[in-house]
């Protein structure tokens, strides 16, 4: 019996993730039923809800088989990496090449154009580490995104609440956009105010806000539901809530889903999302990293324009929506950071943050030198 051609899922049109990758609300596939005249399909709303409640626990396994694929360190434990051909990685390695051996080709295609730069904070500018509220980043990288941020227009792009961020990054003169996409900040364009820390005038965009209410009830039920699961860690991020299970045993991974599931089931204008072990609860609006990027290139005057190079620099799956906006834009090209092989949208690679701080300082490099040999007579 096949159980395909009827697909039911809470997720809303819009949401970018490949299908391969898609983790939100996973679709519940229920059987085929006869075609009615004219081809379509039709489905009664008491069986089809029926099937949905069938189909819960179901929708728990799914989750918690997305947990388990969540972080390349669990699904490439030493047994799988030995199984993980050389081949399988070459191929990959030649589909998404390494940013830093492919730097000339990549400032040759940049040419004549604005190189804009998009930077993930987690896991691109900071390593993960157990502890989300100790993730720094080290001084060398902060004075690299310093000196990056004078040569380019430059953004921090996190799932991150954006003061937090903020906190983390602490240079002026940035756009930041936290709780992925959905609060962004930064200088007004062309404003010689460069402050644009807590409180600073400038551009503010907040397309979530009226879920604010919402958000900080659902963050207060999941901290008391999941209080029960050791090492479970719910952390605010303003337009989003995080529930971490980085710290919590495998055996405890599904007890947890349920718990985040009973919150959850109650909220149909949020939706999940996943990133390395960590389940991102979300509105349900149709914004993420990719329309934020899009957002940023229009305040910054880039609208329509064809000489514009954004470079985006990301290790997470919500960071495929930047990465999709940019292939489907066709300008400049977004940059996975991953030791291991993924389904991606980017079209290079980097394989650790020291590697990301690395393409950073060649690109500062870079552009020091073409505008000092702009300025020098021939
Ligand atoms: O968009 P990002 O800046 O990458 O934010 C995504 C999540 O990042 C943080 O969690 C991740 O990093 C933690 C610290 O290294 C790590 O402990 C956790 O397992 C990772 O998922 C942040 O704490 C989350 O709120 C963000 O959603």
């Amino acid at each position: 019996m096949t159980k395909q051609n009827v697909a039911v899922s809470d997720a809303k049109p819009g949401f970018n993730l490949p299908a391969s990758m898609a983790v939100s609300n996973p679709p519940v596939f229920v059987q085929k039923p006869p075609a009615s005249p004219g081809g379509c399909i039709t489905i009664s709303r008491s069986k089809l809800l029926k099937n949905l409640e069938i189909n819960e626990p179901q929708r728990i396994n799914s989750w918690v088989d997305s947990m388990k694929a969540s972080s390349p360190t669990h699904a490439k434990s030493s047994a799988d990496l030995s199984s993980l051909t050389d081949d399988h990685y070459s191929s990959w390695m030649v589909q998404h090449p390494s940013a830093l051996e492919m730097f000339e080709q990549i400032v040759e295609a940049s040419k004549g154009k604005n190189i804009v730069m998009f930077l993930d904070y987690d896991g691109t500018l900071s390593p993960i580490v157990d502890d989300p509220d100790r993730a720094f980043m080290s001084d060398k990288m902060r004075a690299t995104v310093k000196k990056l941020a004078r040569c380019f227009p430059t953004a921090i792009v996190s799932g991150r609440c954006r003061d937090k961020v903020y906190s983390f990054v602490k240079l002026a003169g940035l756009y930041y956009a936290g709780s992925h996409g959905m609060d962004i900040k930064g200088p007004a364009k062309g404003s010689k105010d460069k402050k644009n820390g807590p409180g600073q005038a400038g551009i503010l965009f907040q397309p979530a806000s009226e879920y604010l209410p919402m958000i900080n009830e659902v963050y207060n039920e999941l901290v008391e539901k999941t209080s029960s699961t050791p090492g479970a860690m719910v952390e605010n991020n303003r337009f989003c809530v995080s529930v971490h299970f980085r710290r919590v045993d495998e055996k405890k991974w599904s007890e947890l889903a349920q718990q985040v599931r009973s919150v959850l089931k109650e909220y149909p204008k949020l939706r999940l999302t996943q990133g390395r072990k960590v389940l991102e609860i979300r509105p349900t609006i149709k914004w993420d990293k990719g329309k934020a990027l899009e957002f940023l290139l229009e305040a910054l005057g880039f609208a329509n324009c064809s000489d514009v190079f954004p470079v985006y620099i990301g290790d997470d799956r919500t960071d495929e929506d930047a990465f999709k906006m940019l292939r489907d834009r066709g300008q400049g090209f977004g940059i996975l950071v991953s030791k291991f092989p993924k389904d991606t949208n980017a079209s290079y690679s980097l394989q650790e943050p020291s590697e990301v701080m690395n393409f950073l300082q060649r690109l500062v490099d870079w552009k020091r030198l073409s505008s000092y040999k702009d300025r020098t007579p021939t």
